[in-house]
């Protein structure tokens, strides 16, 4: 499928979606921590139901009512677990590898076509350190992964995914030893590491930070019945107010943005350096765009999510946007460093790709183009805004919105965008 999108200006009020991270931590660890543990204002989306249906593989009962999930049973450590398919979701698949080493029997992890590109190595390696045998032919799904893994020293590379570190640090109090966990290297994506812990604390147990980052210990513990609500998505709020800095009228954005760690929080400073004035009320944000957008230097180590609505920011900047640190954005759904260059290229931004990031700038003229989202829920977004401001496009892949912001394509549509969908 893909959609016609025209020159579009939006306005009026849209909700923010619950976020995709810690819904997938918090239905894990309820999973985990057994009856009655119950995640409010869940997101429930392709990704989220993908944790919900490996932690019903891994044995765990669990109830959907409204946006909640409650859980009737816990996950049964020991039970034959059959495939799980965790389809387009890393964070699926990461965590659940770190649960499935827990279990003696033979576990097969895999996905869909793009999941199956993405690595998987440094973390089937740490397992194997403490006792698992793990199998897979590139280091990437399918992988099979036998336990039980005992725990103990683990050391881990950082510059891949914090995915493998929250995996590690997830299974770890159910271990026979706990692990005490080294990272090698400059962690990326920091912030999502504290957002594991976070979840973890509310779930009863105690992680032992020895030096941020870099050294943790996590002792053999139990998860223990609590409740979580999830708060709103920053990385999805980050593309509602990119959308309305380059097309929005009178638009507000309602979520209250809570105190949860998360690190696309930073596009709120990004668009400030932008020369955009983001006003936030208790429960809403607004914001005032200027005619033309200053440039600037952006490091989005710790917010690789950040790279697809910030870059098409280029579009409206009077300066080059230069973009470091964040080779890690190659390993996503797609690698978005080079598909974002190849694509707003075809709009009238030249662009330098780097290795670790681009320096995006405007040539002035902008063009309509047909925009390849290459099936990746965020570059669909973000190349869909970008039609918006631009006029003319087309942007193939609206399903993939499925993936982190189901409705989407609806909720743009109803704030006055142009956008038709065809087959
Ligand atoms: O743990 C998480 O929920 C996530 C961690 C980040 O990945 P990396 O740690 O692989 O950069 C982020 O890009 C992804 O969307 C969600
Ligand atoms: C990379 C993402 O998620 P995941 O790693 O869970 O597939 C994302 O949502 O942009």
């Amino acid at each position: 499928m893909k959609c016609k999108v025209e020159k579009s200006k939006i306005s009026g009020i849209v909700s923010c979606p619950a976020n995709k991270s810690y819904t997938h931590r918090a239905i894990f660890l309820a999973a985990l921590a057994g009856k009655n543990s119950r995640v409010d204002n869940i997101l429930l989306s392709a990704d989220t139901i993908a944790t919900i249906d490996a932690c019903k593989k891994f044995g765990a009962e669990i109830e959907i009512e409204n946006s909640s999930i409650i859980v009737k049973n816990p996950i049964k450590i020991g039970t034959n677990v059959p495939e799980i398919n965790t389809e387009n979701s890393g964070t699926t698949i990461r965590i659940a590898a770190g649960i499935a080493s827990l279990f003696s029997d033979e576990i097969t992890l895999t996905g869909d076509s793009s999941l199956q590109k993405r690595p998987m190595q440094s973390l089937l390696d740490a397992l194997t350190s403490i006792g698992a045998q793990c199998y897979s032919t590139d280091g990437k799904p399918p992988i099979r992964i036998k336990g039980k893994i005992l725990g103990g020293d683990v050391t881990i590379p950082g510059n891949f995914s914090s995915q493998f570190i929250s995996s590690l640090l997830i299974c770890a109090p159910l271990t026979e030893k706990g692990i005490n966990l080294a990272i090698e290297g400059n962690l990326v994506s920091k912030p999502y590491l504290d957002a594991t812990i976070a979840v973890m604390r509310t779930f009863g147990v105690s992680v032992q930070t020895l030096i941020p980052y870099k050294k943790y210990n996590i002792a053999p513990q139990i998860y223990k019945e609590a409740t979580f609500t999830v708060p709103i998505d920053f990385s999805s709020l980050a593309l509602l107010l990119s959308a309305t800095t380059l097309n929005g009228e009178e638009i507000t954005i309602k979520g209250n943005i809570g105190n949860l760690p998360q690190g696309d929080e930073v596009f709120i400073d990004i668009l400030e350096q932008l020369g955009v004035s983001v006003i936030i009320d208790d429960d809403e944000i607004k914001i005032k765009s200027p005619e033309k957008l200053n440039g600037g230097k952006f490091d989005l180590s710790n917010s690789p999510d950040l790279l697809p609505p910030l870059s098409i920011l280029a579009l409206k900047s009077s300066k080059p946007i230069e973009i470091i640190n964040v080779k890690h954005a190659r390993l996503k759904e797609t690698d978005r460093i080079a598909i974002i260059t190849r694509e707003i290229t075809k709009l009238g931004i030249t662009i330098q790709e780097k290795e670790d990031g681009m320096i995006l700038e405007s040539s002035g003229k902008l063009n309509s183009a047909e925009l390849n989202a290459e099936n990746d829920h965020r570059l669909f977004m973000a190349f869909c805004i970008a039609g918006m401001y631009v006029g003319d496009c087309t942007v193939t892949d609206p399903e993939s919105v499925k993936v982190s912001y189901p409705n989407f394509v609806e909720e743009m549509k109803r704030l006055g965008a142009k956008i038709q969908v065809t087959k």
